[in-house]
């Protein structure tokens, strides 16, 4: 049994939904699971649009056959060469010797390298096309959405993009396969998790990349993963826009790090100092509790970051550490930061967390607000500063 339909003239989707894989790329957890999506157009010629992770669903093979209805298979079009995406080349290859595989020179590189040398290549440049009969197909290159070799094709023909990862999330699809059949605030926080996780870092690359497309009369778009969005593919544009210019909501994600409670204590008091002068989107998290994908993402979606760390053998805490290092190694841009925390001797997580904001270049709302012991009462002065610097240059 699978879970297939006709998505456009010709155009047929497969998903698989996978609630059994624990982590994503063996790092992200999947409480709600994934998808991973694949596309057949039966025209005068029968094109597949890449295939999903190997082994996920002993019936995929079986979707390919029953969806070209005893038509041979002509192209194999490999949009990503992520084995989630290109697991089942081998396969469908021995199925249909005579399949010629379409990717670009980087493409095949990397096919070579884990699937060995192939014949049946057709090498395509950006902006080449392919006609298949109804359906005329243009290639648009997008390296680095989220690997070098990425690319996207546009069906000039119906205004259909497949756009490999781009624009696709974390999350099996619960019955709706569109846009217009599901609740997407469901989806949003998943699908931003997907992006400043596993795209985000390439930032500029998408900015490009959205460039490139702005002049496509797009009408569905068909990513790898999730949703297909054929109602208002203009909005997930929009989300992709928003994130990769980095630009973040009217709200603070607080961040702590904290042994004995000392540190928390004061996380959840500038929380609170913050909501008081009138911000309404306040997260709090605690760096040892929540996994760092959505620390990542709360970081993406807000403007203000304030980060706390008790002192840790003269270090900030070994977690906050190393999501700042991620931080450093993402180049998010454009937030507005607070540094907390306490210590007993002589310091070391706000010393850090200074040199962090120097060198991730954010700007600093507040000196640090530093406190050596129990933060009690009395000893409030900076982190009240701090609070109200952030909430002010929110708050405009
Ligand atoms: C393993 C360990 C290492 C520490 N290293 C330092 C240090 O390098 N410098 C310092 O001033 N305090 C250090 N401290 C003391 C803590 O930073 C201090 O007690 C802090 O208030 C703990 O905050 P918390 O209650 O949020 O965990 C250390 C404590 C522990 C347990």
């Amino acid at each position: 049994m699978n879970c297939k339909q006709r998505i456009g003239e010709r155009i047929y989707w497969t998903s698989v939904n996978d609630r059994r894989k624990q982590l994503f790329e063996n790092i992200w957890p999947l409480p709600n699971g994934v998808s991973y999506n694949s596309y057949l157009i039966r025209d005068e010629k029968c094109a597949l649009m890449d295939t999903v992770e190997s082994g996920s669903d002993r019936s995929y093979a079986d979707w390919v056959s029953e969806s070209l209805d005893g038509r041979p298979l002509d192209y194999l079009i490999i949009h990503h060469m992520e084995l989630d995406h290109s697991g089942e080349i081998e396969n469908l290859v021995q199925r249909y010797p005579d399949v010629k595989i379409v990717g670009n020179c980087k493409t095949f590189r990397v096919l070579e390298a884990y699937f060995g040398k192939r014949d049946n290549l057709i090498e395509v440049k950006d902006g080449d096309t392919l006609s298949l009969g109804y359906h005329n197909l243009k290639f648009v290159f997008t390296p680095w959405v989220h690997w070098p070799e990425t690319m996207m094709t546009f069906d000039q023909t119906d205004g259909v993009l497949f756009s490999g990862d781009a624009f696709g999330m974390f999350g099996a699809l619960d019955g709706g396969v569109y846009d217009d059949q599901t609740d997407f605030a469901f989806y949003e926080d998943e699908m931003r998790r997907y992006y400043s996780n596993i795209v985000g870092k390439y930032s500029p690359m998408v900015q490009k990349a959205l460039a490139k497309l702005r002049d496509y009369p797009i009408r569905t778009i068909c990513p790898l993963h999730g949703l297909v969005w054929r109602t208002d593919p203009c909005k997930v544009i929009g989300l992709y826009d928003r994130w990769s210019s980095y630009q973040g909501e009217d709200g603070v994600v607080v961040i702590y790090a904290s042994m004995y409670g000392n540190t928390a204590q004061m996380a959840d008091y500038i929380a609170r100092r913050i909501a008081e002068a009138g911000v309404k989107k306040v997260r709090v998290h605690d760096v040892s509790k929540t996994h760092i994908s959505y620390l990542i993402n709360d970081i993406w979606r807000y403007k203000g970051v304030v980060l706390g760390s008790c002192a840790y053998n003269l270090q900030m805490f070994p977690l906050m550490e190393n999501l700042t290092r991620e931080l450093l190694h993402m180049g998010v841009k454009e937030r507005l930061l607070g540094i907390f925390g306490t210590y007993s001797w002589n310091g070391g997580g706000v010393k850090n967390l200074n040199a962090f904001a120097e060198e991730i270049g954010w700007e600093v709302v507040a000196p640090a607000a530093e406190i050596m012991g129990h933060p009690e009462p009395g000893k409030e002065a900076a982190c009240d500063a701090l609070a109200a610097a952030m909430a002010a240059r929110l708050l405009g």
